[in-house]
C-alpha cells in the first residue's frame, strides 16, 4: 500500500493536461524498460477530459501506442455504441485518433454482446480476460498496470464501487456485476479493489467543486466501505489529482501549495 499523494492544480484544464504530459512520460518509461505499458482507462468527465488533452499534446508522438495494452476500470452495461458507454467515449476523446492495435484493446461487454443481458458473465469474461494477461511476475489474478485511472465521483465512488454496496465488499473476484448503482445506468461491470491494487499506479482524478467533500472524506480516514475512493491505492504509488475547487475542503497540510 502506498501512501496518498495529493497534486492540486489551479484550474481543471490544467489538471487535464498535466495528468496527460505525466501519462505519456509514465507510457514512455515502461515501455522502454518493459517493451510494453498497460494503463486502465476511466469513464467520467475528468477521465476523457485526460484523454483529449493527450491527443492535443505534441508529445503524444513519443507513445508507441502498438505496444500499449488499454483496460477499463468499469463500464456501464449498455449497447454496444451507446453514448453513454465509457469506452465509446473514450473512443471519440482519443483512441480513434491513435494506431492502437486492437487486440490490445481491451473492452468490458456491452448489453448486447456475447453475453447478453448477463452482466455477471460478462464480468466473469473480463476477470478471465485479465487473469490470461497475467505473468508470473504480476502475482496475481490481474495485470500489475502500470497506470490505472479512476474518476471520482461525488458520492466517492471509484469505477463502479459505490458506497455500500456489494461490489465494494468483494475480497475474492477480480471483476463484478454492479446492480442498481446510484448513478444511472444501474447496471454496471466494475474492476474491484483487490485488482485495483494490483496497479503500480493509482491515480485518482478529481475536479470541481461538486468533488470536494468527497475529497476531504476519502483522504480523511473514512472506511473503503463507505468511501470507496478510500481503498483504492496502488502499489508503488497513489496519486490524487486536483484542481483547486476538489481540494477546497481539503487541510492545507494535506498538500503542497499548487503546483501549476
Ligand atoms: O459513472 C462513472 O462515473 C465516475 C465519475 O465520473 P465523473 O464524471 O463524476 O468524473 C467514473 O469514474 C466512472 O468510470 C464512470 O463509470
Amino acid at each position: 500500500m502506498s501512501t496518498p499523494q495529493v497534486v492540486v492544480h489551479h484550474h481543471k484544464d490544467l489538471m487535464a493536461k498535466a495528468a496527460a504530459a505525466r501519462l505519456i512520460t509514465r507510457i514512455v518509461d515502461a515501455q522502454s524498460a518493459r517493451g510494453s505499458a498497460s494503463v486502465v482507462l476511466t469513464g467520467g468527465r475528468n477521465g476523457n477530459a485526460v484523454l483529449a488533452a493527450l491527443g492535443e499534446s505534441p508529445a503524444r508522438d513519443a507513445v508507441d501506442w502498438s505496444r500499449l495494452d488499454l483496460w477499463w476500470g468499469d463500464e456501464r452495461f449498455l449497447p454496444e455504441g451507446d453514448p453513454e458507454r465509457n469506452v465509446t467515449q473514450a473512443r471519440r476523446a482519443l483512441l480513434d485518433t491513435v494506431p492502437l492495435d486492437p487486440a490490445r484493446v481491451h473492452p468490458m461487454a456491452a448489453s448486447d454482446g456475447p453475453y447478453g443481458s448477463d452482466v455477471e458473465a460478462a464480468a466473469a469474461h473480463y476477470g478471465a480476460e485479465l487473469a490470461a494477461a497475467a505473468g508470473p511476475e504480476d502475482h496475481g489474478q490481474v495485470p500489475a498496470f502500470d497506470v490505472l485511472m479512476l474518476g471520482v465521483g461525488p458520492d466517492t465512488h471509484v469505477a463502479s464501487l459505490f458506497p455500500e454496496l456489494p461490489a465494494v465488499r468483494e475480497t475474492e473476484r477480480t471483476v463484478v456485476g454492479v446492480h442498481g448503482a446510484p448513478k444511472p445506468p444501474p447496471t454496471r461491470i466494475s474492476l474491484t479493489l483487490p485488482a485495483i491494487r494490483a496497479a503500480r499506479e493509482v491515480w485518482l482524478l478529481a475536479a470541481g467543486e461538486d468533488k470536494a467533500e468527497a475529497v476531504a472524506i476519502a483522504l480523511s480516514g473514512a472506511g473503503e466501505i463507505q468511501a470507496p475512493a478510500a481503498g483504492a491505492y496502488g502499489r508503488s504509488r497513489t496519486l490524487w489529482l486536483l484542481d483547486d475547487a476538489a481540494a477546497a475542503d481539503l487541510p492545507r497540510g494535506l498538500y503542497p501549495p499548487a503546483s501549476a
